[in-house]
């Protein structure tokens, strides 16, 4: 039998089933779709560590280790660079920091172009590749656009992405132009993108690679695979990420559910969404019990979050019910602060991978992550994604607390002494 046939679509919302012959969209209903596969028949957790040592491209990705969990693409079609195989980090300064005692932070930002977005990326790309897509198109704050880019210019496919004009963090708009996409700037914010870019997925043919595809999710799930992996399959008492378009909060979810299917997980860590004040769409409607979802028009510091009408809300919302998990938000400051913490342990991230460790912090201080609680954070980003943010932080009025300011002398040994001096 054929990959594509071993695979159908089926609506989250009205359960209709469709072929995965063109780009993935929405269903006639609105409701978005996802991916039923035939598990493969036996999975022994053992292959994966047989795996590690491999120099075989597929068992090399931290996403194709996981193929039997994964939706059986060709392996002909398979675009990889290889994803995923990010580090689990503990560090004392940020122990003391957040007050988490057993904080583990999961660097998705060692990702091939920085960040966790590859990993879905290598399964909707070889997807596209697999039914024959003749472009493919994102809209973005960034870190889509990056990852479709280079992606997209492995498979050699042409690329097309929507961005908010004038709000892309400069390590990604950088990314996406020496990649080669071809840049649309519209004229609006990032919701405004994606509506237009689901439209012309639907009238012009383009192959839409937002988390709207389901493929992109499956990718991501490998996150929680590896975690869990290099856990030893022991499961965490909380995994906190930030939420945006609420892709991954999505996938986290579906990739929990799969492996509490299996009979691999004897409980379910609980979820915890960070979104920024500023962006929080899925906060206010947590708060309402989940009785009314409303768009917001966003604003924060961290632009990959800058999200008011997150495409994914009702499969997120499914994940913090099943998981018992939580929403909350940090401040634009709490985000600052807890990203100059961690790039100051030498880890280093984006603006918008702090909003987890903020998190922690906060949940620490209010006795909800309790003393002994193991925790995973998810660090989507590389600190080089946003250098406009590293410098306003470090080099602005009033200093701030760990401001790291770069000082200019006479080129003589007194003057050097004099500032090693106050400085060691
Ligand atoms: C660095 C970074 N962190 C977090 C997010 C939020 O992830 P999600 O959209 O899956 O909620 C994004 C993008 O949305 C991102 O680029
Ligand atoms: N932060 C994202 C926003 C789009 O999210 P997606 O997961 O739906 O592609 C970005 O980097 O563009």
């Amino acid at each position: 039998m054929g990959a594509l046939a071993q695979m159908t679509l089926v609506c989250d919302r009205c359960s209709a089933r469709f072929e995965p012959a063109g780009s993935p969209g929405r269903c006639q209903c609105g409701g978005l779709l996802h991916v039923e596969f035939p598990l493969a028949e036996v999975v022994e957790r053992t292959n994966f560590d047989v795996r590690l040592s491999s120099w075989q491209a597929l068992d090399r990705s931290g996403v194709w280790r996981y193929r039997e969990l994964l939706p059986p693409l060709p392996a002909a079609a398979i675009v990889t660079r290889p994803e995923g195989n990010t580090a689990l980090y503990q560090h004392p300064q940020l122990t003391d920091w957040t007050g988490c005692e057993e904080l583990f932070l999961k660097h998705e930002g060692e990702n091939p172009t920085g960040s966790f977005k590859d990993r879905g990326m290598t399964v909707a790309i070889s997807h596209a590749r697999t039914i024959g897509a003749q472009a493919v198109a994102c809209a973005s704050t960034g870190n889509t656009a990056a990852s479709v880019a280079a992606y997209a210019a492995l498979a050699g496919l042409p690329s097309v992405v929507f961005l908010p004009a004038g709000k892309i963090a400069a390590g990604k708009l950088g990314q996406a132009i020496a990649y080669g996409a071809r840049i649309v700037q519209v004229e609006g914010d990032f919701d405004a993108a994606m509506r237009l870019v689901e439209e012309a997925s639907r009238e012009l043919g383009l192959y839409l690679l937002n988390s709207v595809n389901p493929f992109r999710l499956e990718g991501q799930k490998t996150i929680v695979f590896e975690l869990l992996h290099q856990l030893g399959w022991s499961v965490p008492d909380w995994i906190v990420l930030p939420g945006g378009n609420l892709g991954n909060t999505a996938a986290f979810g579906a990739a929990l559910a799969q492996l509490r299917d299996v009979g691999w997980l004897e409980r379910l860590p609980r979820l915890a969404v960070i979104q920024a004040a500023g962006a929080a769409p899925f906060y206010a409607a947590y708060r309402s019990g989940f009785r009314e979802f409303r768009p917001v028009t966003a604003e924060t510091i961290a632009t990959a979050i800058r999200i008011g009408n997150p495409v994914s809300y009702e499969r997120a919302r499914r994940a913090i019910e099943l998981t018992d998990g939580l929403v909350d938000t940090v401040s634009d400051e709490e985000i600052l602060e807890a990203k100059a913490r961690v790039d100051r342990t030498g880890i280093g991230c984006e603006p918008a991978s702090a909003a987890s460790v903020a998190g922690v912090r906060k949940l620490v201080a209010r006795g909800v992550i309790r003393p002994g609680d193991r925790v995973v954070a998810i660090l989507t980003g590389h600190v080089l994604k946003d250098p406009d943010a590293v410098l306003a932080y470090h080099l602005g009025d009033p200093p701030r607390p760990l401001a790291n300011r770069p000082v200019t002398i006479a080129p003589t040994l007194d003057a050097l002494a004099g500032v090693l001096a106050r400085a060691l």
